[in-house]
């Protein structure tokens, strides 16, 4: 029988299921993820966040003594960076005692991840250099809509959509091509402008679905909106249907501050592999 310890948390509503496996010993299954994940049959989230030293994973060349973010979708599938998932991540290792605040660096297969922790709470990340890509991809939602959207890679890809996202419907798998474009797949934003420096957006999550918020996709949508306005670096408010975050841009570098909180730790037996 394999009975693991798990917290649950979320940032602005994108949650996830959070796992202790300092060395590298729980032999987690793609099967395991999901059944965590499945809000029916497991635990529910949107993604799964397991904390192992980083010095136990093959592709990090830094620090082996950092924690280690190893970031997984709903469905198992693997993902390079999840920027609400780093500020839960940061906070489920402060309250653990894992690691001392408030400056605290974490390991991601995009890269080094500093974060500090802030005097109201929130947890403000760096997010490293976010590049707007040239040209466009086609993009369509369920309900006929039709969008040109701007290639965005922050580490992992996004493709941003301008027009108001309200009345979308995001409850199926939006099409996007060429498939060449994001051959791994791709996460898709849709935005509006509330107002000067200020936007609301909807994302269909790739290994997901529609999510709550995707801290990615903010800076997605931020380096997009500042791209087609020609506006100048600055602080820039998003609205996502579960809160609010804050991203600054400057020289071609982000930095995402948002909440992060930790709703439940308890003890999970999974099911015979
Ligand atoms: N919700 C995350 C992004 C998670 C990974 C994404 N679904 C992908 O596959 O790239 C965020 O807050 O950034």
């Amino acid at each position: 029988m394999r009975r693991w310890r798990f917290s649950k948390g979320h940032g602005t509503q994108n949650d996830f299921v959070v796992l202790l496996d300092r060395e590298n010993t729980l032999d987690m299954s793609d099967d395991d993820v999901r059944w965590l994940c499945d809000r029916r049959a497991g635990i529910g989230g949107d993604g799964l966040l397991r904390a192992v030293r980083a010095r136990h994973v093959p592709e990090w060349d830094g620090d082996p003594d950092l924690w280690f973010m190893d970031y997984r979708n709903a469905d198992g599938s693997l993902a390079q960076m999840c920027g609400n998932g780093v500020r839960v991540f940061v906070r489920y290792l402060l309250d653990e005692g894992l690691a001392t605040g408030p400056d605290v660096d974490v390991a991601t297969r995009a890269g080094l991840r500093p974060a500090s922790v802030l005097a109201d709470g929130r947890v403000r990340v760096a997010m490293g250099p976010v590049a707007v890509g040239d040209g466009a991809v086609h993009v369509s939602t369920a309900d006929g809509s039709e969008f040109e959207a701007t290639p965005v890679d922050v580490g992992n890809p996004h493709a941003v959509s301008f027009g108001p996202p309200r009345a979308l419907d995001l409850t199926r798998p939006p099409a996007w091509a060429p498939a060449t474009a994001f051959p791994e797949g791709v996460n898709l934003e849709f935005v509006e402008t509330v107002g000067a420096r200020h936007v609301a957006m909807r994302v269909y999550e790739r290994g997901v679905g529609e999510t709550r918020s995707c801290g990615t996709g903010t800076v997605a949508v931020v380096a997009a909106s500042q791209a087609r306005d020609g506006d100048g670096d600055g602080t820039w408010t998003v609205d996502v249907p579960g809160g609010q975050v804050e991203v600054e841009l400057a020289d071609g570098q982000a930095w995402l501050t948002g909440p992060a909180v930790l709703v439940a730790y308890g003890e999970v037996t999974l099911p015979n592999a």
